[in-house]
């Protein structure tokens, strides 16, 4: 069952699209990662997930509801900036919330949210004495109070020092294995490397690049670019038979620079080369990682 269907969901500010005829979908069980650089429209996007913005074009469906009032009590939310009371305690501020949802936690609950996050020590202490991180542990555990079949959280782990974080991956990944689907942005790759199971990439509003892991660094290492470095420089005669297997060609030299669909292209560009009297020195054709990815994508 799909837990969020995104289409054509669109924001635009202005002139600034800040999100762009975006078609997502996110299945149940999933641990979903969504990158993106500052700006690219990552909160945007998530706050038309949960309602918060409301999308210039396009529909949004939660738990196969387009009505997200009607499944509030199932999905647990984390935005960008939540809303604190500096005079609350944590405990005040769980059984608020949860009231406000219409679940009304008993303190025993509230307490429990806060434990999972490593807050129950400050649970008696204001909000208004708590560190930044210390606040987004307290949103992840008022998104987490109602046990919400759905999480959706705006950067979970920013701001938390890397202790806090290792907890709050450990939490997510637990939280993921015992049904929960979660929806998280991060700006930490190694983060979203270790514990998501499909992901998305954002660029300029754009999805740019969406699947497993695997299925990423599949696509990306279809357009990888190879070099090499060869004994001599290969005539024009050769060079169009590189060429017929390479498509566009960079030599300087005897340095060739293609991008390679396959290993299958470089070995028969390395075979061709040598039959011709060409040695090879050097090839580089790395495998990416999630940053290459990221970075280039
Ligand atoms: N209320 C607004 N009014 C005008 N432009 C906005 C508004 N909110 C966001 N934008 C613009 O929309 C684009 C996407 O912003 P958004 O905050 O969604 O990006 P982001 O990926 O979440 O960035 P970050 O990682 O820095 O939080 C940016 O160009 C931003 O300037």
């Amino acid at each position: 069952m799909t837990a969020i269907s995104a289409s054509n969901l669109t924001k635009a500010y202005g002139s600034t699209l800040a999100v762009d005829s975006v078609n997502l979908r996110v299945e149940k069980g999933e641990l979903y990662g969504f990158l993106g650089r500052n700006g690219a429209g990552k909160s945007t996007f998530i706050n038309m997930l949960t309602g918060i913005i409301r999308p210039t074009e396009g529909k949004v469906s939660l738990l196969g509801s387009e009505n997200s009032d009607m499944i509030l009590s199932q999905i647990g939310v984390l935005p960008d900036y939540s809303t604190f009371y500096n005079s609350m305690t944590a405990v005040q501020h769980i059984y608020y919330f949860s009231s406000l949802q219409g679940v009304k936690l008993s303190k025993k609950e509230c307490l429990a949210s806060l434990e999972k996050v490593g807050m129950v020590q400050h649970a008696n202490v204001k909000v208004g004495k708590y560190s930044f991180g210390m606040k987004k542990k307290l949103g992840i555990a008022q998104a987490i109070m109602n046990n919400p079949d759905l999480l959706i959280l705006d950067e979970p782990t920013s701001g938390v020092d890397a202790e806090s974080a290792i907890q709050i991956q450990h939490l997510l990944l637990h939280l993921n294995k015992i049904g929960t689907t979660i929806f998280m942005t991060s700006h930490n790759l190694g983060e979203v490397e270790k514990i998501c199971t499909r992901l998305a990439i954002m660029k300029d509003g754009l999805i740019v690049n969406e699947g497993t892991l695997t299925e990423i660094k599949e696509k990306y290492t279809e357009s990888l670019e190879v070099s090499m470095e060869l004994s001599d420089a290969p005539d024009s005669h050769l060079l169009v038979r590189i060429k017929e297997i390479t498509g566009p060609l960079y030599i300087t030299g005897a340095n060739l620079k293609f991008k390679a669909v396959d290993d299958e292209m470089i070995h028969g560009i390395v075979r061709l080369l040598v039959n011709n009297g060409i040695g090879v020195h050097r090839i580089s054709a790395n495998q990416p990682d999630l940053e290459d990815i990221f970075l280039n994508g």
